[in-house]
């Protein structure tokens, strides 16, 4: 079977590649190593799965850009499918026509509610001035930094689906979700989730426990998701056009497009419960865990930070509040952020794809089905576009000018017809909760000296849990 595909390591029976991938500490070396000796296209086993994996920016942009449809198809472990979603729904894991018209919707909702325009920005300011009343008033304490960003971030993705922000009374409820997708993503890369390539094998309790997890993982998000709904369901006013949020515009959509009884009904109660898990996992997680590692990195980089606070007093002078229209002006700022996500590198493995149509690759000819990977993190990690690519360092997103430099293999949001659909909210969170703590505040180690840069591995990159100090500015 391996003689139809482009070469690649050899994979073990039954696990595939899948232990060298854990081999290496934070999932990446062994994708860069097969890189450098198949060359940018190869073939990669995930049990008995082969995906061909694409690690090159130009080869992705003639596959996953230039016949973007042909790469738009979705690979998914049916029973883990089954077991955490009901089947296949939602937008992380569909295909199709349900895939088309969810991301078309979800996209049409963020805009409405003002991504890449004031009504956001004022939204992410307001979380911006809860998080420093937070930190002012942890007096000489250290602060957590993941949980003061989980909550930040939290609140604005949850302002968008449900309509309200995590206050004093709801962060236990915030508290218990973090856990739940704490414990998944962990789980996600044990080894014994290999099982689940294999449904036989839960006849012979290989892999149960991972099972039993994703069903009582999926249970406690049900109920809070569905909680959402049935609170709104109370409150809904169908005739009027205007939606409060997310939850509310899919409830008026779902009754306007009402399928007759025995269609299809592509706006469903399952589809809105599956959309909450992808669009509350990834809008929390992915976020929350970069700006963490912004912090990391300028904890173990103080001629980062120095630079950071030479720019803001030259350009900014003040305490004021930093808006989106002052992003152009900070091109060290900008910088930073752009090599903090480098570095977070946040999917070891981005999310995997099947070809919709039979492509050549290589030479190869690739059936329509077949697994394919759009390896992001190795591009990331080029020696080549960024040398010594495990060195934090900002200054290589700046040209000799001093403008800002466009580099086209920072990819952090993926490629093509799929890449990422909260970028625009991403970045604009990224850039004014970055811009307006750091002019605020001055970041210090706490007692137990900078954070590790060790990854913790899981869906997406963690950083250890650390604590760190935020002396105030004067001006
Ligand atoms: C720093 C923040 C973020 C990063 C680095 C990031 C990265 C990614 C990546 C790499 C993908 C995979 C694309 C592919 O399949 O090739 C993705 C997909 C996705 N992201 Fe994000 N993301 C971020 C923030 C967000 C936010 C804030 C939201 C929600 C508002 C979001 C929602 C989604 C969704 C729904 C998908 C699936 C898109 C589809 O399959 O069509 N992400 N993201």
């Amino acid at each position: 079977k391996r003689r139809n595909y482009p070469p690649g390591p050899t994979p073990l029976p039954f696990i595939g590649n899948f232990l060298e991938v854990l081999k290496y500490e934070a999932g990446y070396q062994a994708f860069t190593n097969w890189r450098k000796q198949f060359g940018p296209i190869y073939t990669y086993w995930l049990g008995p799965f082969p995906f061909i994996v694409i690690s090159e920016y130009e080869r992705m942009k003639e596959t996953f850009v230039k016949d973007g449809d042909a790469y738009t198809g979705k690979f998914g472990l049916e029973e883990a499918t089954d077991l955490f979603r009901g089947g296949k729904y939602g937008i992380i894991d569909t295909t199709g026509e349900t895939w088309r018209e969810h991301r078309r919707f979800a996209m049409h909702q963020l805009r409405d509610f003002g991504v890449g325009r004031d009504l956001m920005q004022s939204k992410i300011l307001l979380e911006m001035s809860f998080l420093a009343k937070d930190i002012e008033n942890h007096k000489e304490g250290e602060v957590k930094v993941q949980e003061m960003f989980d909550i930040a971030v939290g609140s604005v993705i949850n302002q968008f689906l449900f309509g309200y922000r995590f206050d004093e009374e709801r962060l236990p409820e915030l508290r218990q979700l973090k856990a739940l997708v704490k414990l998944q993503m962990e789980k996600a890369s044990d080894p014994k989730a290999i099982a689940l390539c294999f449904p036989w094998t839960k006849y012979l309790s290989i892999g149960n426990d991972f099972r039993e997890l994703l069903i009582q993982v999926r249970g406690q998000f049900w109920a809070f998701f569905q909680r959402q709904i049935d609170e709104h369901m109370k409150e809904i006013d169908f005739d009027q056009d205007e939606s409060k949020d997310y939850v509310e515009a899919y409830l008026k959509e779902r009754r306007k497009r009402k399928a007759p009884v025995g269609e299809k009904e592509i706006f469903s109660n399952e589809n809105l419960m599956n959309i909450l898990v992808d669009l509350w996992f990834a809008g929390l997680e992915t976020t929350s865990n970069t700006l963490t590692w912004a912090i990391a990195y300028l904890l173990n980089n103080p001629e980062v930070q120095e630079e950071i606070h030479e720019e803001l007093a030259r350009v900014i002078g003040s305490d004021r509040e930093i808006i989106m229209s002052d992003k152009n002006d900070l091109v060290y700022m900008n910088a930073f952020i752009n090599e903090s996500q480098r570095c977070a590198n946040l999917l070891p493995v981005n999310l995997a794809h099947v070809l919709e149509k039979d492509v050549v690759l290589n030479g190869y000819e690739i059936p329509k089905g077949t697994g394919v990977l759009a390896q992001i993190s190795t591009v990331m990690l080029d020696d080549k576009v960024f040398p010594e690519p495990h060195k934090f360092n900002p200054k290589r997103f700046i040209e000799d000018n001093g403008q800002l430099k466009k580099v086209d293999e920072l990819i952090p949001f993926s490629i093509g017809k799929r890449q990422c659909l909260g970028e625009g909210l991403a970045r604009m969170e990224l850039f004014l909760f970055t811009a307006n703590l750091l002019n605020r505040f001055k970041v210090k180690p706490g007692r137990a000296g900078p954070p590790s840069l060790k990854k913790r591995m899981g869906v997406t990159m963690c950083v250890e849990t650390f604590t760190c100090l935020f002396e105030p500015k004067t001006y």
